[in-house]
């Protein structure tokens, strides 16, 4: 059964309060499932689509707060894995910049720095998944996805996730990121114009993080994102504390929380993070190849 389906007919269901009757169903030995699965119309075939971890790519989620570099590292990793990087804020981005009926009504939600609705992303992310399914993808890495707790446990009920990398990084450095952040409407890449160059205090760590220019041919097509302005990235930190940092509590409990603290920009950061993912051999293989 297509991954699209699961997951909507896992959003119709409610999630919290069948996911974890869902994870016992998993949880049976084949012979067992019929029964047990009794009002859970899927559940026997979720149990059947759990393929183990070897026999598949990694399933990976990236959290952290808005400007921390979610989509940065995890499009690098989804790279060096041969995995693809989906990212719901692209999903959100791209139904934007369309001319469907949702467009409307995502901007106002968007613009706002809030969160746009369990169905309507959780719709945006099927498709997704569905057009890779037909493309013959295996594996992800999630970036910006889950974000409520709500989401996480339908997420649970429908797949296996194997690790989450949570990035952090000081809430200062968060906002001028964010508003150092610039794009090319044209090839589509992320830049930042932001030289952070804080010093520690009060227990924070000092941290250097050299801008990410663009080349000359992106330089006259950067654009801001309609919601990184102050106002809005303030609103973003709020929304992720209230929203999303009991997701972290979610997969730590467990057991399956990889904080990373980002040291500072990507000379720094990438090596270390590849050294605690254990994929140094990974990247010599692919810059041996290169
Ligand atoms: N999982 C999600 N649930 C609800 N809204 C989402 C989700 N993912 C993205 N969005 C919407 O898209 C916007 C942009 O997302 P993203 O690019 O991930 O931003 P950020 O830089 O804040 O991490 C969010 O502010 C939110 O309105």
């Amino acid at each position: 059964m297509a991954a699209v389906q699961r997951l909507l007919r896992a959003a119709a269901s409610g999630g919290a309060a069948t996911a974890a009757a869902r994870r016992r169903v998993a949880s049976l030995a084949p012979e067992e499932v019929p029964a047990a699965a009794k009002g859970f119309p899927f559940a026997a075939e979720e149990r059947m689509r759990r393929r183990p971890a070897a026999e598949r790519n990694v399933q990976w989620v990236f959290l952290g707060c808005p400007g921390v570099g979610k989509g940065t590292y995890a499009s690098r990793l989804s790279r060096l894995l041969g995995v693809p990087h989906i990212a719901t804020g692209d999903l959100v981005r791209d139904e934007l910049a369309s001319t469907g009926a949702l467009a409307a009504q995502l901007a106002e939600i968007v613009n706002q720095g809030k969160l746009v609705s369990d169905e309507i992303i959780i719709n945006l992310l099927s498709k997704r998944l569905k057009k890779g399914e037909d493309q013959g993808e295996s594996g992800f890495i999630l970036d910006g996805f889950p974000r409520t707790v709500k989401q996480a446990e339908i997420l649970d009920g429908v797949t296996e996730i194997d690790m989450v990398v949570n990035l952090k990084l000081r809430e200062d450095v968060l906002v001028e990121k964010c508003l150092g952040r610039r794009i090319c409407s044209q090839c589509g890449k992320n830049f930042n114009l932001a030289c952070i160059d804080v010093k520690g205090e009060n227990g924070l760590p000092a941290i250097y993080m050299a801008p990410l220019l663009p080349p000359n041919n992106c330089m006259s097509k950067m654009v801001t994102r309609a919601d990184d302005t102050e106002e809005v990235v303030r609103n973003r930190l709020q929304i992720y504390n209230d929203m999303s940092q009991p997701v972290e509590d979610f997969y730590r409990e467990q057991g399956k929380l990889l904080e990373f603290d980002l040291p500072g920009g990507i000379p720094e950061s990438w090596p270390k993070l590849i050294h605690v993912l254990n994929l140094e051999d990974q990247e010599d293989l692919k810059l041996a190849a290169a």
